[in-house]
């Protein structure tokens, strides 16, 4: 690794950490430590920077054309453009056979039927809104911290905001690498739930996650969360150091009590949520790696 790249990579860690220990010494304040953490703009500007520094810079040069960003845009493309026949369509055709209902509102099957053209697509925690690059997609990118002046200074966290963002909007919704980010089990919750909110019927929802946060069988609990909240697995890829998961809205609402959410948050669950100070200091090294390896081959 490049001296320019570990400093880029250590000040990127360094923001997560500050952040999960802060959450971890006060977990009541977690609210608190959030909003001060968003409203903190020299400290995400520098993140910022330096994110787009290694995403563009050092990770692309390895990535030899395949990344987090051409799974993401090829799901799409297929879910919604398959080649002879779309995802949306071949499993709609599929639950038919099934016997199977899902809910559908009226705007949502005309569209259907006519098929979506141009997909829009909400990019959360975007940095420098690398899906532009798509034309036939149409992107609205968002970051708490943003590194280019086409991605709104939004956090998702407080969404809907229209008229930019609005219920029931969205055919696609993108958390690459961010859903890792949020301190904590409930914010990850909050943040699929709004997804849910977002999404037009059948919609996809995309997650990449580093193959830290999804160790041992975590990843089959959050599918199971998902799964919990009115999504449907549409596919998995487990790649060098990540994991990507497509899920499509299969319900029109999630109204769940308190318990429930208690329980499914637990779901979403990452190693650092249970790590020590210690220990995270320890996770450096994985970390260190982990911003390295980022760019991934398909194993
Ligand atoms: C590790 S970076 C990933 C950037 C980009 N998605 C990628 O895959 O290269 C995580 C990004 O999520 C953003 N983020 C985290 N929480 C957010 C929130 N609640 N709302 C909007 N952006 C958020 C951070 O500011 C950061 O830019």
């Amino acid at each position: 690794m490049s001296s320019e790249q570990l400093t880029l990579a250590d000040s990127i860690r360094k923001v997560h950490q500050d952040l999960r220990r802060d959450v971890h010494q006060t977990p009541e304040a977690a609210e608190s430590i959030w909003n001060a953490h968003v409203a903190n703009f020299d400290k995400l500007n520098e993140y910022a920077q330096s994110m787009r520094q290694l995403a563009e810079h050092h990770w692309a040069d390895k990535a030899h054309g395949q990344t987090r960003l051409t799974w993401c845009y090829q799901t799409i493309k297929d879910y919604f453009h398959g080649k002879d026949i779309s995802g949306l369509q071949r499993r709609r055709a599929r639950d038919q056979r099934k016997q199977i209902t899902h809910e559908i509102c009226s705007n949502c099957q005309i569209r259907i039927e006519h098929g979506i053209q141009k997909p829009r697509v909400l990019d959360v925690g975007s940095c420098y809104n690398a899906f532009s690059q798509y034309e036939d997609l149409e992107t609205v990118a968002i970051d708490i911290a943003p590194a280019d002046k086409s991605v709104h200074r939004i956090d998702f966290l407080r969404t809907p905001q229209p008229p930019l963002i609005c219920t029931h909007s969205f055919d696609t919704i993108v958390f690459s690498l961010v859903l890792d980010y949020l301190p904590t089990c409930g914010q990850r919750l909050s943040a699929c739930l709004i997804a849910h909110q977002l999404l037009t019927c059948f919609g996809l929802l995309l997650i990449v996650e580093p193959d830290s946060s999804l160790r041992g069988n975590r990843q089959a609990a959050w599918r199971q969360a998902l799964e919990s909240i009115g999504f449907g697995l549409v596919s998995c890829v487990k790649a060098t150091n990540l994991h990507c998961m497509a899920f499509r809205k299969l319900s029109l609402s999630n109204e769940m009590n308190v318990n429930d959410c208690t329980r499914i948050a637990q779901l979403l669950n990452i190693p650092q949520d249970d790590e020590s100070l210690e220990t995270d200091r320890q996770s450096v090294d994985i970390d260190q790696k982990l911003f390295d390896e980022l760019p991934f081959f398909v194993d």
